[in-house]
């Protein structure tokens, strides 16, 4: 027997703190039809590189993620396949395409349905925000191993919000009906970040249809925190978001010298 001593035990998570692994599920299967017309939005180029492409190197970009799920347009799943074969892409994360459904809710289920045992922590992120930078990706992670069900990226906002009614008929003004206090708003992201049980019980639970996951764990009167959100984590939604995309993207290449 070797009198070697023993390798000092890994330091113990702090209490109230997990190690558990972490997965992303990317729902990719829209159209894209705020865009304008073309191929669904998340394969459409960004800098030259599909979008969708940008979005899973965000996640992967975290240490902490081992799994990518990525949710393709339904038809698409086998050219996502072909993408994700084609783009380099970092050796430690592993991924899954699953083909997605007719919203982004049922999109999100059908990536959870897929995702494997051992996967504690699930992140959700839009292909349509692929500039959001590590660190609010690492943020929303260490956030829900602090012990949060549910986590969203925040950002002020920087206009003022009004609530109208809608109008008698189409084409008419709408009344505005109130002015909410604006430094009690915020205009959340994704990556949005869960305990795993948490969120599939969510989409267990809810049948209202609903625009992000986090409102969903709200429902089930459980308490969703903030982290800082970015602004280079924005969605791109119309067409003038992609020309800010690419002058982000421009610009990082430019910081980084390619
Ligand atoms: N049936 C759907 C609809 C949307 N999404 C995904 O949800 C994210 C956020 O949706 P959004 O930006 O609204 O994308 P689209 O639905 O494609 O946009 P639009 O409403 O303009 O068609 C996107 O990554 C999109 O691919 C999805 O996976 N499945
Ligand atoms: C999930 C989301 O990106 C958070 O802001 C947003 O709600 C998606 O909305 P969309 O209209 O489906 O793009």
């Amino acid at each position: 027997m070797s009198d070697d001593p023993l390798p000092p035990p890994p330091p113990a998570p702090a209490p109230g703190r997990t190690t558990a692994r972490t997965a992303a599920v990317i729902p990719a299967a829209g159209r894209g039809v705020r865009l304008g017309p073309g191929a669904p939005k998340a394969l459409r180029p960004l800098g030259g590189t599909p979008m969708l492409i940008h979005a899973i190197r965000a996640m992967a970009a975290s240490r902490a993620v081992s799994l990518v799920v990525v949710v393709a347009p339904p038809d698409g799943a086998a050219e996502v396949r072909t993408l994700l074969d084609a783009y380099a892409l970092p050796e430690r994360t592993d991924f899954l395409v699953v083909p997605g459904g007719g919203s982004r809710q049922e999109s999100v289920k059908l990536g959870l349905d897929a995702l494997p045992t051992g996967y504690d922590i699930v992140l959700v992120h839009d292909a349509a925000r692929p500039l959001v930078p590590v660190d609010t990706v690492d943020a929303v992670i260490e956030a829900v191993r602090d012990g949060a069900p549910a986590v969203v990226p925040a950002l002020p906002l920087a206009d003022t919000v009004k609530q109208v009614e809608p109008a008698a008929a189409p084409g008419d003004p709408e009344p505005v009906v109130a002015t909410p206090d604006r430094s009690l708003l915020r205009a959340v992201q994704t990556p949005q970040g869960f305990d795993r049980a948490t969120l599939v019980r969510a989409h267990g639970t809810v049948t209202d249809d609903v625009t992000d996951d986090a409102s969903m764990v709200e429902q089930l009167g459980l308490t969703v925190v903030t982290v800082p959100g970015h602004e280079e984590a924005f969605k791109v939604t119309r067409p003038l978001d992609l020309v800010l995309a690419e002058a982000v993207l421009a610009r990082r290449r430019l910081n980084d010298g390619f």
